[in-house]
């Protein structure tokens, strides 16, 4: 990853300034065949009590300690939606400065798993195309939907 990190909320004060720890986190767009050569791809809201409840982001979380993004991803992914990835394909990786943190986002694209989508965080989930039709969207998700843009196929028919 190169560059300054992406500011998010600039107006606002950022805690801990000057002592921050970049904090690693697994982030998995989850995408499916939408038939006549399309797709499509999963986004999720974020539960009551975290940071940006409400805003629509890509499930995933913090890494554990000694965990690579991918079993981090895994276990986040069973935890929040019930499934089991079973093919998960590291794709890009993004600093965000938040007024909260200071994070490295690390998406993977997730292209099987097992089992049956269930949210088990009260989230709210949507399949996706695009242009995105859920709001408001988290500012480390924005960046995803112009690569996914900029790959093709995710348009709406
Ligand atoms: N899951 C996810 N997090 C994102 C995205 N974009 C983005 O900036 N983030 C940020 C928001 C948070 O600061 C951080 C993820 O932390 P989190 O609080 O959701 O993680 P977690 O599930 O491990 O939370 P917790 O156990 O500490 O409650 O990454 C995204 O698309 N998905």
């Amino acid at each position: 990853m190169s560059g300054a990190p992406l500011k998010a909320d600039p107006q606002r004060a950022r805690d801990q300034a000057g002592e921050r720890q970049v904090v690693e986190v697994a982030v998995g767009v989850l995408v499916c065949d939408a038939g006549e050569g399309r797709q499509a791809f999963l986004m999720t809201s974020r539960p009551e009590g975290k940071v940006y409840a409400g805003y629509w982001e890509f499930p995933g979380g913090k890494l554990e300690q000694g965990e690579s993004v991918t079993e981090a991803l895994v276990r986040e992914l069973d935890e929040e939606l019930g499934v089991r990835a079973t093919e998960v394909q590291p794709w890009r990786s993004l600093q965000v400065d938040y007024p909260h943190a200071l994070v490295n986002l690390n998406f993977c694209k997730v292209l099987a798993w097992q089992g049956e989508l269930a949210m088990r965080e009260g989230q709210r989930f949507a399949w996706q195309d695009l242009p995105t039709r859920v709001a408001p969207i988290l500012p480390g998700a924005l960046p995803v939907l112009e690569w996914l843009q900029a790959e093709g196929g995710f348009e709406r028919a």
